[in-house]
C-alpha cells in the first residue's frame, strides 16, 4: 500500500504473535509492548541525518557521526502510545516529547481532544507521532492536525497495527506523512476494531476492561 512500511522483523513479528494472543497477560503485554518498541524505533529511525563531531579516542582524534537528539519530537497518542513511546526514549534519551490526549468516541468513532503539550519549534524537528493503533484513523489525523497547527512540518506516523481503511484516511489527510507499522491487518468491524487485531491497546496495557 502507498505509503507504508510495514517493518517485518521477525522479532517484530514474534513478539506481535504473542501480543496479538488473547491469554497474554497485562503485564506481558506492557512488556512486549515497550521490546517491540525499541525494534520499531530503529526502523523508523534508520535514515536520519548524522553530522560528524572530533572526539579523542584513547589513541587519536577523529571525526565521528553524532545525533542530535533534541532535533528529534516523539508525539504520543495518550493513553495507548505511552507505551511505544517509553521504549523509544530508551533508544532516544535526549529526544524531546509531546503528549496528544485524544480518545476515540466508542459511539461516533470520531476523534475527542483533550490534552495537548509540545516542546517550542515544532517546525525545526522530526515530530515521530506514536500510537500503537491506526483503526479508522480519525485519531492518528487529529493528531497531526495539531501538530501541524503547532508548526511541525517533519513527520512520521509510528504504530503496530493499522487497518487499510484507517491508512487510507490517514494518507489521503497528511499524504506527506509516511506511516511505519508492524502490521497491516485485514479490515475494521463494525464497532471499528481492527480485525484479526489484538483488541484495545489501551485496556490491554492497563488492565482497564
Ligand atoms: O484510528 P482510530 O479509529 O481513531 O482508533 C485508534 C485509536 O483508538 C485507541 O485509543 P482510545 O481511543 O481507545 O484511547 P486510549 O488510548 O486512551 O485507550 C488507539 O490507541 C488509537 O488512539
Ligand atoms: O482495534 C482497535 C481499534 C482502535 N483502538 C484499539 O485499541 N484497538
Ligand atoms: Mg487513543
Amino acid at each position: 500500500m502507498d505509503g507504508v512500511t510495514v517493518i517485518d522483523h521477525p522479532l517484530v513479528q514474534h513478539k506481535l504473535t504473542i501480543m496479538r494472543r488473547k491469554e497474554t497477560s497485562t503485564a506481558s503485554f506492557r512488556r512486549l509492548l515497550r521490546e517491540i518498541s525499541t525494534l520499531l524505533c530503529y526502523e523508523v529511525t534508520r535514515d536520519l541525518e548524522l553530522t560528524m563531531e572530533t572526539i579523542e579516542t584513547p589513541l587519536t582524534e577523529m571525526q565521528a557521526p553524532v545525533l542530535e537528539g533534541k532535533k528529534l519530537v516523539f508525539a504520543s497518542i495518550l493513553r495507548a502510545g505511552n507505551g511505544l513511546l517509553e521504549g523509544m526514549l530508551e533508544l532516544v534519551p535526549s529526544a524531546r516529547v509531546s503528549h496528544v490526549g485524544v480518545y476515540r468516541d466508542h459511539d461516533t468513532l470520531q476523534a475527542v481532544e483533550y490534552y495537548f503539550k509540545a516542546p517550542e519549534s515544532l517546525d525545526e524537528r522530526l515530530v515521530i507521532v506514536v500510537d500503537p493503533m491506526l483503526a479508522t484513523g480519525n485519531s492518528s489525523i487529529a493528531a497531526v492536525d495539531k501538530l501541524k497547527e503547532r508548526g511541525a512540518r517533519n513527520l512520521r506516523f509510528l504504530c503496530l497495527l493499522a487497518a487499510p481503511e484507517g491508512v487510507k484516511n490517514f494518507v489521503e489527510a497528511h499524504p506527506d506523512v509516511p506511516v511505519y507499522t508492524a502490521s497491516l491487518d485485514s479490515h475494521l468491524n463494525e464497532k471499528g476494531y481492527i480485525v484479526p487485531g489484538l483488541g484495545d491497546a489501551g485496556d490491554r496495557m492497563y488492565g482497564t476492561k
